[in-house]
């Protein structure tokens, strides 16, 4: 993951000084914005504020009025827009999927225009049904009509991946998904995305989606104007202007507990610890150390059972602090007491975790003055 610096090197799409007007009215006014190579970068605003236009001018389907998009090193608009979109791949809702063709006709489309011969395209279509989950001997030979929704967006994701392409527009690419399906398939692409190491471009208007998948956060406001642009915690945690705490606004610490993680310093003070975590020589191995976390303040140790075993409840140290509250209301119905141990990489006790844990947690998160970009 590249650090700050030297951001514009890594960029795979740049738009630079890019205004589109239709008609005289301004969609994107002045949009300056790098996407870096294999990133998921998630455009969010709210509807009309120039989202679907900012993407369809990266493929050419909308010409920018002024200014640049440049896709690697090529200004796009010295790309002929049909071979530009053969190496970008796009996805959109309600994919578009050609009625009359099969499934594995319809991932086969890009490939068979580029005139691969027929084993090739017929591997790679197996392959690509294998990646996004649909059993090839299943759903090869049927056709759109005769698919749930999710299954359609699965067969559009893989439609868009068959040439390996260096990068993805998706608009929306979920929306027409039911919500458990939609999770699911949220994951499995975030998933994907990182395997395939492909760049990816992705609008919603859905805040949880883009802090749940994106390496990077844009959040727009009207005229495509950049209110923001960082990771998705930063986003959620410290929104940059009042529009971006207004889009954020509803179920912000649902979303912080699903993308902060327990970190060392959120443990309960190291005299709380179970006694069994003194297994090697004294206790927790050095990353856990009390002196550079726990303010000493924590909950008095009134819940230590006898032994110092937490009964049945354990966490990773770095888990996503939603899977803590989880585990911690498994041990005892959401009771205050309840405690878990907290386990490192190799399954070794490092200290204890309690719901002030989760608590020191968001407010460590929530704290002025700490970057995360
Ligand atoms: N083909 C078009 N002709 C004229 N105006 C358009 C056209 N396409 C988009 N617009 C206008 O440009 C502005 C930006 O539209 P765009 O579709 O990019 O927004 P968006 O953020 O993707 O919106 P949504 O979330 O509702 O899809 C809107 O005011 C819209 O009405």
């Amino acid at each position: 993951m590249p650090g700050a610096a030297g951001v514009e090197d890594a960029a795979a799409i740049r738009f630079e000084a890019v205004r589109k007007e239709y008609a005289g009215a301004v969609a994107v006014d002045d949009l300056t914005l790098a996407v870096r190579a294999h990133e998921l970068l998630v455009l969010v605003g709210p509807s009309g504020c120039g989202k679907s236009t900012t993407l369809r001018m990266a493929n050419r389907l909308v010409e920018p009025t002024s200014g640049r998009i440049v896709l690697g090193d090529e200004d796009v608009t010295d790309v002929d827009p049909v071979a530009l979109r053969r190496r970008i791949g796009y996805v959109i809702q309600n994919v578009g999927l050609f009625p009359h063709r099969t499934v594995a006709q319809n991932v086969g489309t890009v490939p068979g225009l580029l005139g691969w011969d027929r084993r090739r395209t017929r591997a790679r279509v197996l392959e690509l049904l294998e990646l996004v989950g649909l059993d090839p001997d299943r759903y090869a030979r049927r056709w759109p009509h005769e698919l749930s929704g999710g299954e359609r967006q699965r067969v559009g994701v893989a439609r868009a991946l068959a040439t390996d392409p260096p990068v993805l527009l998706m608009d929306e690419p979920f929306g027409a998904v039911d919500p458990v399906g939609r999770a699911r398939l949220q994951q499995e692409f975030a998933r994907l995305q990182r395997e395939l190491g492909t760049t990816v471009m992705m609008v919603t208007h859905d805040v949880d989606e883009a802090v749940r998948m994106a390496d990077r956060v844009v959040v727009l406001s009207r005229g495509a104007r950049v209110e923001q642009l960082a990771h998705p915690l930063e986003v959620v945690a410290r929104p940059a202007s009042d529009q971006v705490a207004d889009l954020v606004g509803r179920g912000r610490t649902a979303r912080l507990l699903a993308l902060g993680r327990l970190e060392p310093e959120d443990l309960e003070p190291r005299h709380d610890a179970p006694a069994r975590a003194a297994t090697p020589g004294d206790g927790a191995p050095g990353d856990a150390a009390p002196g550079d976390g726990a303010p000493g303040d924590g909950a008095p140790g009134d819940a230590a059972p006898g032994d110092g075993a937490p009964r049945g409840g354990a966490v990773r140290l770095g888990a996503e602090l939603g899977d803590v509250v989880e585990a911690l209301t498994a041990v005892a119905a959401g009771h205050d007491g309840a405690r878990l141990a907290v386990l490192d990489d190799a399954g070794r006790p490092v200290g204890t975790a309690t719901g002030d844990s989760v608590v020191r947690a968001l407010r460590r998160l929530t704290a002025a003055g700490r970057g995360t970009d």
